[in-house]
């Protein structure tokens, strides 16, 4: 698997121009940090326009129960509202102009009817509970990682300039969890968090079970025998995803808690596919925190946000296209009368 190199040359280039702008050096902060990454990604300055932003949604149950503060049928019944237009990235990407697509990766449809659109990239159903058993079968870990793969190259060859990965689950971030603390050595107090808005007791039963689940999945770091003991199936495709677009050389807004701890499990599979991945904000998910430090991710916005499904991300598609803007259309600084 061989990452693609983002283009330093086209990075320095873009820093020379934004020096060159009619504003004080350096006066408009962060939007010229994004403005060299992405003239980096796209290898031109100024960037391409990011006409064709595609959000993803990996739909799958994950086996903890109760650790969530709405039970697992909800997982379903969202396909369906995501289908009709109607979550809230469905809306937050209408306004930034991104489509979104949701995907049954491990839905557990409990004998009601499954719409035949979501189905292409189904690896089972459900995952395993993470504290009494092993998330995935062998060899269902790659097999999803494969699943992600093909996901981004249909995107990309679909014309996507731009990748958003968004989660819908319910219990995942419990499993975030677990994953993110065993990754990077931290203990269950550290990276469990509310989710959906649990209360003490409930962060008292979520913190017990990540505690068994990492006592159960002993040391590992290998990433695949990682997301087969403490991941899913969701996991291990939104890794594959996170990899591809690296692979291809196409940027990726992560979005919260999912998106975090699965971009941790694929820079371990794919060690450089993080020069291709901006953070597109800060969820209030300590684990979050804790990935994207070590990632060394700077958040783009702050908004307390804490939904996943790729809502916050697609909210920095905007800062992005400023970011791009004012290097396409601002004026010089030598041509002041
Ligand atoms: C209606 C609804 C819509 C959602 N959209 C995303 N999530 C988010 O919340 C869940 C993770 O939190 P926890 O680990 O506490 O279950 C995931 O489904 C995630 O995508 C939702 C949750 C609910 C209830
Ligand atoms: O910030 C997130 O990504 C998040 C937080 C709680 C529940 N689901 C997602």
């Amino acid at each position: 698997m061989r990452i693609a190199t983002p283009d330093a040359a086209a990075a320095t280039a873009a820093r020379a121009r934004l020096d060159g702008l009619v504003k004080p050096l350096g006066s408009l902060g962060r939007l010229e940090d994004l403005a060299a990454w992405l003239s980096a990604a796209h290898g031109v300055v100024p960037p391409r326009p990011l006409d064709d932003v595609r959000v993803v949604v990996f739909a799958g149950d994950h086996g903890v129960s109760g650790m969530s503060a709405y039970p697992r049928e909800v997982t379903a019944a969202m396909v369906r509202v995501f289908l009709a237009g109607k979550s809230g990235v469905s809306v937050l990407a209408g306004l930034a102009g991104a489509k979104v697509r949701v995907l049954d990766i491990a839905v557990d449809w409990d004998g009601a009817d499954v719409p035949a659109e979501v189905t292409a990239h189904k690896v089972r159903r459900g995952s395993g509970a993470i504290d009494v058993e092993d998330a995935l079968a062998e060899g269902e870990a790659r097999t999803a990682f494969e699943h992600g793969l093909a996901i981004a190259d249909e995107e990309i060859d679909g014309g996507a300039d731009l990748l958003i990965p968004g989660d819908m689950g319910i219990g995942n971030t419990t499993v975030c969890a677990a994953v993110v603390a065993s990754l990077l050595g931290l203990l269950p107090e550290d990276v469990v968090g509310t989710g959906t808005g649990i209360d003490e007791a409930g962060r008292a039963r979520k913190l017990a079970v990540v505690e068994a689940a990492l006592i159960r999945a002993g040391a590992t770091k290998d990433p695949f025998a990682l997301l087969t003991a403490l991941g899913s199936a969701c996991l291990a495709a939104t890794a594959g995803f996170l990899v591809q677009a690296a692979v291809r050389g196409v940027p990726v807004l992560l979005d919260g808690v999912f998106s975090g701890a699965a971009a941790l499990v694929a820079r371990e599979i794919a060690p450089g596919a993080e020069q291709w991945w901006l953070a597109g904000h800060r969820s209030t998910e300590p684990s979050q925190a804790y990935a994207l430090k070590a990632l060394d991710l700077e958040p783009i916005l702050d908004l307390g946000l804490r939904l996943g499904e790729g809502s916050g991300a697609v909210q920095a598609v905007p800062v992005l296209r400023a970011a791009r803007a004012i290097l396409a259309d601002m004026g010089l600084l030598a041509d002041l009368a």
